[in-house]
């Protein structure tokens, strides 16, 4: 493990030893104060350059980078496919890789946080993990919890898709249905965790989620250092967050000399990373002209994204900027189109929020943001089989065909 040197706030700028301290900044009495582990890289160069030699696994690969003493939790996340995307390349007008993490244990990229964090949880004699989730950090703290034999506590807004409200009841965890949004659920988390004990995972305050999600920017970075874009969604911010933190470390670290360019996608329903980036853009007019692009969406269908209070906005922004990249807004029907398209050109079954960031680069090449030919890795970061009445919406009906045939098109 490389050394914690100290837990630093985002917002204040404040530096805590790691044991004084377990979730966000004391000054900010739970608001923003979101708490930023920083490494002592000297004290393990020699492990560092073992690590960077070596053959990627999964994200323990990067063991020595991670913030975890001894016997981390095993369950495969990390290590996933970067594919060529030509067909979607041709699509949307760039050279398209995609980053698969839909086959992440529980089927998204919210397995690296959880990796992490319930190793910790373990490590530090913790028997209850808990989180408020839209589905997928539920299902991978859940699944985490298992192999690491706690107990795992899960509120989510009682409106999720079925099987996202299945499969962390799976692995055995007990599923808290919020009458309200994932902020309630958030807030109610927050504060039952702290009455009972339980060790709470939710990236918006646990510092330690976000340092397994930077495994995922290690990779990138290994895998597509001639990359111009990395393209992902934004709900609370945190994974964008944390890409960019993994990126920012491999290029001080010396392991690429460049980073890309990051776009943020949001979908029409739930704009507020967006609206705060814009806001905080220095060019007024583009602003301005911006707010058009915005629309009106009170909903969407990309449910891991409708996030109307996210913890992380402050983080995503500065990610966004430092990168010299943007942010754009897409509607429902482009990220069923996008979803659509995704599988057809390339096999990869994403859910609406990852097909949000196809949709994005989209309206990223429309506008000129990203140029035509440009190298473009689009983060797939969830399965779409947890939500299957959503991409009902993007697909044909089933041909009805009897046991002999009768019905079936002369045309196929
Ligand atoms: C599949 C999927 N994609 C994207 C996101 C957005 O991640 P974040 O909330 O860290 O911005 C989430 C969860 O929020 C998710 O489950
Ligand atoms: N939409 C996310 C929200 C919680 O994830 P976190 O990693 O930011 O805590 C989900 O998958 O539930």
């Amino acid at each position: 493990m490389t050394p914690v040197e100290a837990l630093a706030c985002e917002r204040c700028g404040r530096r805590y030893a790691p044991a004084d301290v377990e979730y966000t900044c004391p000054e900010h009495d739970g608001v923003g104060g979101i708490l930023d582990v920083r490494y002592d890289y000297d004290a393990v160069s020699d492990e560092l350059a073992g690590v960077l030699d070596g053959p990627t696994g999964d994200l323990w690969t990067y063991e020595p980078l991670l913030p975890v003493d001894g016997d981390p939790v095993r369950l495969g996340a990390g290590g996933t496919d970067l594919l060529d995307a030509p067909a979607l390349g041709d699509a949307l007008g760039v050279d398209a890789l995609v980053k698969n993490e839909t086959t992440n244990p529980t089927g998204s990229n919210k397995d690296r946080g959880s990796a992490v964090a319930v190793s910790r949880a373990r490590q530090q004699g913790h028997d209850t993990v808990a989180c408020a989730s839209t589905g997928n950090a539920a299902a991978s703290l859940a699944g985490y919890a298992a192999r690491a034999d706690l107990d795992c506590r899960i509120f989510v807004p009682a409106d999720l898709p079925e099987a996202k409200a299945v499969q962390p009841r799976l692995y055995g965890a007990t599923v808290l249905g919020v009458d309200g949004t994932y902020a309630d659920a958030y807030e109610l988390c927050r504060e039952v965790s702290a009455e009972r004990g339980w060790y709470n995972r939710n990236a918006a305050m646990n510092p330690y989620a976000v340092e397994g999600k930077r495994t995922l920017g290690f990779e990138l970075a290994e895998e597509a250092p001639d990359a111009d874009w990395v393209a992902m969604p934004m709900g609370n911010g945190c994974s964008l967050a944390g890409v960019w933190k993994g990126l920012r470390e491999f290029e001080r670290l010396g392991v690429v000399d460049d980073t890309p360019r990051l776009l943020g996608v949001q979908a029409a329903g739930a704009t507020a990373i967006y609206d705060r980036f814009v806001a905080e853009s220095d060019d007024s007019d583009a602003a301005g002209s911006r707010s058009e692009e915005r629309g009106d969406g009170e909903d969407t269908t990309a449910d891991s994204i409708d996030v109307g209070v996210p913890h992380n906005a402050g983080k995503a922004c500065r990610a966004l900027a430092e990168s010299g990249g943007d942010a754009v807004v897409v509607s429902d029907e482009a990220i069923l189109d996008a979803q659509r398209l995704l599988g057809e050109c390339e096999g990869v079954f994403a859910e609406p929020a990852s097909a949000a960031a196809v949709a994005g680069i989209h309206a990223a090449v429309e506008r000129g943001t990203i140029a035509p030919g440009e190298r473009v890795v689009t983060v797939a970061t969830g399965t779409g089989l947890k939500d299957s009445a959503s991409a009902r919406e993007a697909v044909d009906d089933v041909i009805s065909v009897d046991a002999a045939g009768q019905g079936l098109p002369e045309d196929l």
